[in-house]
């Protein structure tokens, strides 16, 4: 093929690897010199509410290994000096001078869906014309994109099966091919001179308790992941429900920040459901919810602040400061609810059967609006993205599209009786109650003060009471949400 052009910048965001990757894999076929760049953007970086910040963490580390893996994927194609270009400002701005500063023609990077992140491209593409500089953009988040999955009537689903049905034929081969990257990587260019990676310090955070986790990270740490979940898949289907169990592959943090390729994983997924294999093909599924929400998102942006069906913004929700505090710190005498919390605090992931419990509790049990658990989620997860966190919180308010119906309400004692029936992850996360019999664990206020205390537990001194009696609090919410039966029926 013929190169026409000389010079172009990849702008790397929340695809942090150089393997399987569409933007770098075009800008290489086409221009003789590539750079690649990352941006600490400082609009994000100065909005978290805390120095200490887990992603910050995993992304800055991610980096460092991102410009090690560009070095050697350089070297092994004669390239001297390659790596990843680092700058700390505001990317918009950022991307723009430099662009100009290594006097590129064009700057290629991989498409983002949320609202925020396509409004800052569209000022970059502005003032990159300005500039004579060309912008372009590639799906590779997505497996497939907004438009690729319609309805016959050329319109977005609303219904994730049918939309799950459409999703899976039209995920063939070529859409799961790899980028083969390496094939074109003599074309990464040798950096300026002076390319420092700035220490997580000078950035000003500080180090969490990230690297006491079992999470590797970037790339490699990917695969390893990758590699681990690859020997259970095929039980996936039976094991993915139960929180004290192995049974999930927890890839989301890197399926966040691409330090592993969608593709990759989806095409070894296809292959094995393919062959009839019942873990691949649910493992698949989640992977369709994931396109799924991007896609909600793309299409109805007014989710990020409003419910996907407008009449659900009409429930009145309570503020109930008490209650919210004590769902926060995991204190809220439910035991499932407050290990679950409590995992999110201590390791900022948390298992979805938990996402779909503590969701639930804290709209329907609480009555308070999911709008605030999303942004608490939101502060939290090291895997927090905007089109999952919101479709989840939606589907668990009951205000989603294919949400649960508002009459379905999660019973956050029976929900631990079946899915943490031995109670192993409760007594690793609630300590204090890690003598109950397997029985009682799952509401020790069923228990009488003599048995509890015989397993070292006083309720109200070393475990909370309930903050909130299930049955009435249920009735509460069917109360809170009956005006809709009418557009329900
Ligand atoms: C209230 C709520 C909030 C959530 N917030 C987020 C979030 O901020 N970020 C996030 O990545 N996921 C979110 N999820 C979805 C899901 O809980 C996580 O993706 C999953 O728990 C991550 O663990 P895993 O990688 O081991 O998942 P696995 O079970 O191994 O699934 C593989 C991948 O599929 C995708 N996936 C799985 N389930 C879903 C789903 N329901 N929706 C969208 N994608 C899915 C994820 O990318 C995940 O990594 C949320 C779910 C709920 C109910």
């Amino acid at each position: 093929m013929t190169i026409a052009a000389d010079r172009a910048l990849v702008w790397i965001r929340r695809d942090l690897r150089c393997n399987d990757h569409a933007a770098l894999y075009y800008a290489l076929r086409r221009f003789k010199q590539v750079y690649c760049a990352f941006v600490f953007d400082t609009d994000i970086l100065h909005a978290l509410p805390s120095k200490q910040d887990r992603r910050v963490e995993f992304i800055h580390a991610s980096v460092v290994q991102l410009h090690e893996q560009l070095r050697a994927l350089g070297e092994q194609s004669g390239v001297q000096g390659a790596g990843l270009i680092v700058r700390y400002g505001p990317a918009s701005q950022c991307i723009v001078q430099l662009a100009s500063e290594l006097g590129v023609q064009e700057v290629l990077t991989n498409r983002d869906y949320e609202p925020q992140a396509m409004a800052r491209d569209q000022q970059v593409q502005q003032a990159l014309q300005q500039l004579g500089i060309a912008f372009s953009d590639y799906k590779d988040q997505v497996l497939l994109d907004r438009n690729e999955v319609l309805t016959q009537q050329d319109k977005p689903y609303s219904v994730f099966t049918p939309y799950k049905r459409a999703w899976l034929q039209k995920l063939d081969a070529f859409q799961l091919t790899p980028y083969p990257v390496e094939r074109h990587a003599h074309h990464l260019a040798t950096l300026p001179a002076q390319n420092l990676l700035p220490t997580l310090e000078e950035l000003g955070f500080v180090r969490t308790n990230l690297h006491t986790l079992l999470l590797p990270i970037g790339m490699q740490g990917a695969q390893q992941l990758l590699r681990d979940f690859l020997s259970r898949m095929h039980l996936y289907h039976e094991a993915r429900d139960y929180p004290g169990r192995k049974g999930v592959s927890y890839l989301s943090v890197h399926l966040r920040f691409g330090t592993i390729s969608i593709r990759q994983i989806a095409q070894l997924a296809h292959e094995r459901a393919a062959q009839g294999d019942e873990g691949a093909q649910t493992w698949l599924s989640e992977l369709a919810w994931r396109d799924f929400y991007f896609m909600i998102l793309w299409h109805h942006p007014h989710v990020v602040t409003q419910s996907f069906r407008p009449e659900y913004d009409g429930v009145q929700w309570d503020e109930a400061p008490a209650l919210w505090q004590a769902w926060c710190e995991g204190r809220t005498g439910y035991p499932l609810v407050d290990a679950a919390m409590r995992q999110l605090l201590q390791t900022g992931y948390m298992h979805n059967r938990l996402r779909m419990v503590v969701a639930s509790f804290l709209t329907k049990d609480l009555g308070i609006d999911w709008r605030r658990g999303e942004q608490f989620f939101a502060q939290h997860l090291n895997d927090y993205d905007l089109a999952a966190n919101n479709g989840g919180w939606q589907w668990a308010a009951s205000t989603g599209c294919d949400a649960q119906p508002w009459f379905r309400i999660f019973n956050p004692i029976t929900q631990s009786q079946r899915f943490d029936p031995d109670g192993r992850f409760i007594r690793r996360y609630v300590p204090e109650l890690a003598r109950l019999p397997d029985k009682h664990i799952h509401f020790p206020a069923s228990m009488q003060p003599q048995q509890l205390q015989a397993c070292g537990v006083q309720l109200g001194k070393d475990y909370p009471q309930p903050i909130v009696d299930h049955a009435s609090a249920r009735q509460r919410t069917l109360m809170r949400f009956h005006f809709l039966s009418q557009s329900d029926s």
